[in-house]
């Protein structure tokens, strides 16, 4: 069946709406610049009525049995197989990906769906054994209620499935603020989960105004959590903003994530191993890689083997089967890149590969820097783009030192066929997750996020459905 999944309006208490002034912002191709659609530009009105809608659901979305709930989060899964391709042309259009990652990702998306559905039905309490002879004691776990979500534009479809999953197995309601850059790919998922069963105002997704949305979302008490995923200054901002009404917070920021590679790693692994963890999503993932140190004795090897495979690389639209590397998501992005590298070259860096934008807008060619130092920004700011820094090291200890010389702890790497070595560096790392002799970690079934100022909580794993919980303590007189 042709389902008709291009949305271009809000959806508020199972109900598709414009905005009320009837604003509307356009979604741009960020290869071409061409306008795909226009969504609402919506605002606090909007706002609070979703908020309402999802206050009026919550006590009958809550009292389903966790296997109702499941059945309808197995039935979007399902429909959005169905639709995958669709979904993911819609995805690389608004989002600029090469369609391979695009359909990775829709599948990725769905995982959350799955894994929810079945973590809905095991999330058990406890009985402890009570402190006297006449107490029974009881730990119930329940939905925390009404939650607000806020998500980036680099996984359109995930970010959304990987807080919109939890949140209703747990039995709670969402209003979900998807990224004005990337907002057609939430749409659609909204479409096929109203087709999958979910009821008026268990799902609401309100676009546009970020700043008048969020500010509502963080300040209704009506709203108990929210759930964010973006920028550490972003995160920052609507943490203090959540403050007066103590919300529950779940943060999933900013990211730096260090490549380390000993001396007695497998060369190849650890290049192909760089390649993933570098050039996902053109370098704009939070887990990238940000900075590769590689200790000297194999740093020359590793270099020109991962010098030649970047230069294979080919920069297109994203929508072009031949693409690897797809454009940015905006001018500002390619700027920061940009400076990135001018910053490098000026401190003493070396230009290995690459180094200017591609032959179309929001295009940056793969870049490869070496003789990276520890004071470029490159080192310390995530660049969020496809440019490689190698910053060469001597010792263990050394590495573990620059590893950790960040205010981020996200992901981290590091290559070696050392056991011993691999316990040591892996426990020394400061990151909330740790690939060992892989660049590719991201999964539903484990608990993704960081530390420091990557943020706080967990998405995804057992841990990822008890940030929508709340633990009630029963003392019963026996
Ligand atoms: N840790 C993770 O899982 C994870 C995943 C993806 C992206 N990120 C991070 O996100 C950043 C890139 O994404 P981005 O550029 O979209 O981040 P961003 O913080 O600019 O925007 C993220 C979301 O926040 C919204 N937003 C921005 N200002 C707001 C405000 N004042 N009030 C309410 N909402 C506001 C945006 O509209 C968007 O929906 C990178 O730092 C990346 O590391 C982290
Ligand atoms: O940007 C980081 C997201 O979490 C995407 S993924 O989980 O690494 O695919």
């Amino acid at each position: 069946m042709g389902r008709e999944l291009l949305k271009p309006l809000g959806f508020i208490d199972g109900r598709w709406v414009p905005a009320d002034d009837g604003g509307t912002i356009a979604v741009d191709d960020p290869a071409t610049g061409e306008t795909i659609a226009r969504v609402p530009w919506m605002g606090a009105g909007e706002t609070h009525r979703a908020i309402d809608a999802a206050h009026r659901a919550g006590p009958d979305w809550a009292a389903r049995t966790a296997g109702e709930r499941a059945r309808i989060l197995r039935r979007w899964h399902d429909l959005m197989l169905e639709e995958q391709e669709a979904l993911a042309t819609l995805l690389t259009r608004e989002q600029g990906k090469p369609l391979r990652e695009a359909r990775a990702e829709i599948l990725h998306a769905t995982a959350f769906l799955e894994w929810f559905a079945e973590e809905a039905r095991r999330a058990h309490g406890e009985v402890i054994p009570a402190h006297a002879a006449d107490r029974r004691l009881l730990v119930l776990r329940q939905p925390i209620g009404v939650v607000g979500a806020i998500t980036p534009w680099n996984f359109p479809s995930a970010m959304v499935t990987r807080k919109v999953a939890p949140a209703l197995a747990a039995g709670c309601t969402i209003i979900l603020k998807p990224a004005e850059q990337t907002p057609l790919s939430a749409l659609a998922l909204a479409t096929l989960g109203e087709e999958a069963g979910v009821p008026p105002g268990v799902f609401n997704i309100v676009t546009g105004d970020a700043p008048a949305i969020g500010s509502v979302l963080t300040t209704s008490p009506v709203v108990r959590k929210l759930s964010f995923t973006g920028s550490t200054a972003t995160g920052r901002l609507l943490m203090r903003q959540s403050a007066e009404t103590v919300k529950k917070l779940s943060l999933e920021l900013g990211g730096n994530a260090p490549f380390l590679v000993f001396d007695d790693a497998d060369l190849d692994a650890a290049v192909e191993g760089a390649m993933l963890s570098k050039f996902r999503n053109a370098g704009q993932t939070c887990v990238c890689t940000n900075r590769f140190h590689v200790q000297s004795g194999i740093h020359d090897a590793f270099v020109d083997r991962f010098a030649a495979r970047i230069r294979g690389l080919r920069l297109g639209h994203g929508l072009d089967p031949a693409s690897d590397i797809g454009p940015l998501i905006d001018a500002s992005a390619v700027a920061k890149v940009e400076a990135h590298v001018a910053d490098a070259l000026a401190k003493g860096a070396e230009l290995v590969v690459g180094g200017r934008r591609g032959a179309f807008d929001g295009g940056y060619e793969p870049t490869l820097l070496t003789q990276v130092r520890a004071d470029m920004l490159v080192n310390h700011e995530e660049t969020f783009g496809p440019l490689a820094a190698v910053i060469r090291f001597e010792t263990e200890d050394q590495a573990i030192a620059l590893a950790n010389d960040s205010i981020f702890g996200l992901a981290g790497y590091l290559y070696t066929s050392d056991l011993a070595r691999a316990w040591r560096v892996a426990e020394a790392i400061e990151t909330g997750m740790v690939g060992i002799n892989t660049g590719l970690i991201s999964t539903e079934v484990a608990p993704f996020g960081g530390i420091k100022q990557s943020g706080l909580g967990r998405e995804g794993g057992r841990q990822g459905l008890e940030e929508y919980q709340e633990l009630k303590y029963l003392c019963i007189a026996a």
